[in-house]
């Protein structure tokens, strides 16, 4: 199987680092010139929970040749329609596409190359680009865990089983039938954390130590399972664990409970920062849309308000256009919302 990730950035290099070292020959793929002479010089150097270096054949995309049969997608989702349209020509005609960004990605793929072709895939560990070439792994060894699945394959699918045998080279992966219900429990994490994170410039571990951004965090959570519940989408478990019985509430008792569990539950991805934030630090625009706003789009569709959800992508999309700045200040704007 002829395989690439193309975007093969804090992600990439880590997945490319592991896949290359368990002996799947992989095509890394970036636009940046800088990144792709690290890593031919250098190799994918993994930094953080854990430490190797790999050679592996890295390439730009003007230097793409071959035709794949898988490409990893890994760029991030703010120019989705453009990139994917200009892999057409780099897949076989029976080739497929795993996207592993984050959101609900599946759908506008499936538009482009037809459902059959488009893989999904839910990663619940982290990274954070250092330098050309070198990427920090900010998860516990514990938590490499992939959610594998399509908008139509069975759990015994033949090409979804060879994928995981791939993947199973860096960390479990769990075939996800319910993909949809897989991808809404991480979008529900991502908006609630990430989106918090990015809002206030910190860990996931303050958002969940910090009483009033932990609140914000609680009532994101509820917006994500309200739309989720309405929509008819079934949330799945994360890692073992069930968000809808831990944090959904009706009761004050219940939503008392839920508010306790949460920095228990946040215990091993406290050091988190979000890629929204990376991005934000680096200049560039973030996946708000693609996080949050996806959000507030089905909650409009099917009648859920999503007033914490609303305010995250308000507050992300002033910061792109120089207007404030991530810091916990940002909580008093979120504090009138509960008036
Ligand atoms: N980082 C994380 O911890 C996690 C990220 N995700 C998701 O995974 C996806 C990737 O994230 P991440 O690895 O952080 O992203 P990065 O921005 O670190 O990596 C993407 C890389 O792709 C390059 N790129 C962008 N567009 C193109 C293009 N058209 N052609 C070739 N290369 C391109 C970028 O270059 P340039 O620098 O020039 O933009 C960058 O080096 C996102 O959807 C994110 O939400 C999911 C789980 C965790
Ligand atoms: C929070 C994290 C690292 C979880 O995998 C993530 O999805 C992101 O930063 O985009």
């Amino acid at each position: 199987m002829k395989i690439a990730i193309y975007g093969a950035g804090s992600l990439g290099i880590i997945l490319g680092a592991y896949l290359t070292k368990g002996g799947i020959p992989v095509d890394l793929i970036n636009r940046n010139a800088l990144q792709v002479e690290a890593l031919r010089q250098q190799g994918a150097q993994v930094v953080g929970s854990a430490q190797f270096t790999v050679p592996v054949s890295a390439l730009l995309p003007s230097e793409m040749k071959e035709r794949y049969d898988l490409i990893f997608l890994m760029t991030k989702q703010l120019d989705n329609e453009r990139v994917v349209r200009n892999l057409i020509p780099f897949l076989q005609d029976d080739g497929v596409l795993c996207t592993m960004q984050n959101g609900l990605p599946e759908l506008g793929i499936a538009k482009i190359l037809g459902e059959s072709r488009v893989l999904g895939c839910t990663i619940a560990w982290g990274a954070t680009l250092e330098g050309p070439g070198v990427s920090r792994l900010t998860s516990e060894l514990d938590t490499l865990t992939f959610s594998l699945g399509s908008l139509t394959r069975k759990k015994d699918d033949a090409l979804l089983l060879e994928v995981k045998d791939i993947l199973e080279k860096m960390g479990p992966v769990h075939i996800e039938e319910n993909f949809l219900g897989a991808r809404w429990v991480k979008l529900l994490v991502n908006s609630a954390f990430s989106g918090m994170a990015t809002v206030l410039g910190c860990t996931f571990g303050e958002v969940s130590q910090n009483k009033k951004a932990r609140l914000c965090a609680q009532r994101i959570i509820k917006e994500c399972i309200d739309v989720a519940r309405q929509a008819n989408i079934t949330i799945e478990p994360i890692q073992g664990k069930d968000a809808v019985k831990l944090f959904d509430y009706a009761s004050k008792l219940k939503q008392k409970l839920s508010f306790f569990l949460i920095p228990f539950a946040m215990k091993k991805h406290k050091n988190l920062k979000p890629s929204m934030l990376q991005d934000l630090e680096a200049g560039k625009p973030c996946e708000v849309d693609a996080i949050n706003g996806i959000v507030c789009m089905y909650g409009k569709n099917v009648q859920v308000p999503t007033p914490y959800n609303d305010l995250v992508v308000e507050t992300i999309h002033a910061f792109e256009q120089g207007k404030g700045k991530p810091g916990f200040e940002n909580l008093q704007s979120f504090e009138k919302l509960q008036h």
